[in-house]
């Protein structure tokens, strides 16, 4: 089970350090926890990993990090293909699939999220699955350190979660197409995440905004533990 944590562009250093001070009280035993703060709040701590990173060690990239930014912290984990940074930022699939070569070089822990549009859904799961299949060009599904994250873009920050019937069907396709952990994302809240848990194919959680209060998010940790048997 894991249980990932994706602050976004919330939280100071100072706060982050905070948190990480609840969380080291938390057994984790058999529940992988990983927390993505903004970049200026990274820290080494072995739950941290980036939102994102640039594939190259250093160089002339003005408002990225690269390998050496992330190597001082000692980071071995990062969060690629994020909802916000394909269709705020703009980011191709080809430059994603540049860094997920890039990373998996180095050895990262790689957080792959993908995620289909509300017209894309409205259409069914044989076109939710075209596009996520579009989303893994270039991307080594077979890689060990691969970590899936589905997570409908109408389903993220909306607080209104996919149904258990769409997160079912959907996690199930993409299992055909790898052995990776699946995560589902958008809108887990308290009130949800035993019930998402529970869908096959579910390996767990990534949280964005209700992982934003520590004791929810250790709260969500708990419930994850209860699943494991
Ligand atoms: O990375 C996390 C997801 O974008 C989910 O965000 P959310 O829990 O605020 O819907």
């Amino acid at each position: 089970m894991i249980v990932a944590a994706n602050f976004k562009m919330h939280k100071t250093r100072k706060e982050t350090i905070e948190y990480l001070k609840e969380l080291e009280n938390v057994e984790f035993t058999r529940v992988k926890v990983a927390v993505f703060p903004p970049f200026s709040a990274l820290v080494e701590n072995d739950l941290i990993g980036a939102q994102n990173a640039y594939p190259a060690q250093n160089g002339a990239y003005t408002g990225e990090i690269g390998l050496e930014q992330l190597n001082e912290f000692n980071i071995k984990r990062v969060l690629l293909g994020h909802s916000e940074r394909r269709h705020i930022l703009n980011e191709s699939q080809e430059f994603i699939a540049k860094k997920f070569d890039f990373y998996k070089k180095e050895g990262f822990e790689i957080f792959y999220c993908v995620g289909e549009p509300l017209e894309v859904r409205k259409q069914g799961i044989k076109a939710v699955m075209e596009y996520i299949k579009s989303q893994f060009e270039g991307i080594d599904l077979e890689y060990e350190k691969l970590i899936i994250a589905y997570e409908p873009v109408w389903a993220i920050g909306t607080g209104v979660s996919a149904t258990t019937e769409e997160i079912k069907e959907t996690h199930e396709e993409i299992r055909k197409l790898t052995s990776a952990p699946i995560l589902y994302g958008g809108s887990v809240k308290l009130n949800n995440i035993s019930e998402i848990l529970d869908i096959p194919n579910v390996d767990g959680v990534l949280v964005g905004s209700a992982s934003l209060d520590v004791n929810t998010f250790k709260e969500m940790i708990n419930k994850a533990k209860e699943k494991i048997q």
